[in-house]
């Protein structure tokens, strides 16, 4: 069995979701998001795939890249296709992303499981078939009944609640919203939501990504006294060291590094320098499920979490996969979108949460994803 064929699918699908000029999503008006889809095929019919930007597949990206390493090996060689997509990198001159390997690892595990006729979670670990969620909110905007006050926040939490979140993560404003970035509010923001939801609710924050060390101490101490669960990305993690400052600081856990590069590699530092007491990783962010799963083990050899970042199927994969992350992030939610609305491109969601907060691992072979392709076809930019 080989590899024969990588393609990309562009296609288009209606969304009400906007991203600002910092990259953050908020609700906007309707209108149509491009999306690519990577298949990967073997000489025996088979094929794997991957929702990935558009960008990031592209079709430089598969000819100048992917098909070199692919094209010709065996599709369960994994390790060895990514550590030799990884070697392509340094001379990609930034063209090769860690999204670009992700996508690839990912259709090459979908592409497993659809072979074997398994779930990806239970080829990569099988430790739960259900995994407990925490709602992850949207960025803080300026949207009247949005998230643009804390008491729109504390109705928002409450309303997480009895959906049937245990948990909830504020990601609270950030530039350009016009106040941005406040240490006050953010704080009035978290106050506001723990006296809405009473004592025992986990909650979490995740709010400007860029405080000073002095700032991100000023929020963490009113975290404790909150007695919020963790402290999420308050500082430019491109400073190892005022993480590392910050965790000596306070009780409440760090969690990081989420945004950095270095996938793994940078993981070990981080532990290494004491600069987090929970570790982070994403799928997407991360390049991939493989490099996802060498954090989370890394993390248990150390007696820490690894908490995944992001929604989705292949983070739902690793969740469900490994003892030593306690939550599934759920989101982005805002009270102007209907999460649980299935996207176009996909006839079921690829994470339908009961009422209790548990979303429930697919046993659909590969990563569960029930892809409409008749959608995609249909709206494919040719
Ligand atoms: O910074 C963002 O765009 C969002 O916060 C996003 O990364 C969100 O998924 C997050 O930070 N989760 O922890
Ligand atoms: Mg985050």
């Amino acid at each position: 069995m080989k590899i024969a064929s990588v393609h990309g699918t562009e296609f288009t699908y209606p969304t009400r979701r906007s991203v600002d000029s910092a990259g953050h999503s908020h609700p906007g008006p309707e209108g149509t998001a491009k999306m690519a889809l990577l298949t990967i095929t073997t000489d025996e019919g088979q094929s794997g795939y991957a929702f990935a930007p558009v960008e990031v597949i592209r079709p430089h990206v598969l000819e100048a890249f992917v098909r070199k390493v692919l094209i010709g090996q065996h599709p369960f060689q994994r390790e060895s296709l990514w550590q030799g997509l990884e070697h392509w990198q340094r001379g990609s001159a930034g063209q090769l992303t860690d999204r670009a390997l992700a996508a690839v690892d990912q259709a090459l595990w979908d592409l497993a499981g659809r072979i074997l006729g398994q779930p990806v979670y239970r080829l990569i670990g099988g430790y739960r078939d259900k995994v407990p969620a925490y709602g992850s909110t949207m960025c803080g905007d300026e949207l009247e009944g949005g998230l643009s006050t804390p008491d729109e926040y504390a109705a928002f939490a409450e309303k997480l609640v009895a959906r049937g979140y245990k948990a909830l993560k504020l990601h609270t404003w950030m530039p350009p919203v016009s106040f941005a970035p406040s240490v006050e509010m953010d704080i009035k923001a978290c106050a506001a939501v723990r006296e809405a939801v009473g004592p025992s609710i986990p909650l979490m924050l995740d709010g400007y990504h860029d405080y000073s060390r002095m700032e991100a101490l000023t929020i963490g101490r009113a975290l404790e006294k909150l007695n919020f669960t963790w402290f999420e990305e308050m500082m430019n993690e491109q400073s190892m060291a005022s993480y590392a400052w910050l965790a000596g600081q306070l009780d409440i856990p760090i969690v990081g590094p989420e945004s950095l590069s270095g996938k793994h590699h940078s993981r070990a530092d981080w532990v290494a320098a004491g600069a987090c007491d929970i570790l982070r990783a994403g799928v997407p962010g991360v390049g991939g499920i493989s490099p996802t799963l060498k954090v989370a083990h890394l993390a248990e050899s150390f007696g820490m979490q690894c908490e995944v970042h992001g929604n989705g199927a292949a983070n739902l994969a690793v969740c469900a996969a490994i003892k030593n992350c306690r939550w599934y992030e759920r989101g982005l939610l805002h009270p102007f979108l209907e999460y649980d609305e299935v996207p176009a491109y996909l006839n079921t969601l690829a994470d339908p949460m009961d009422a209790d907060g548990y979303v429930h691992l697919s046993q659909r072979p590969g990563l569960g994803e029930d892809i409409n392709f008749d959608y995609i076809e249909a709206h494919t930019r040719h």
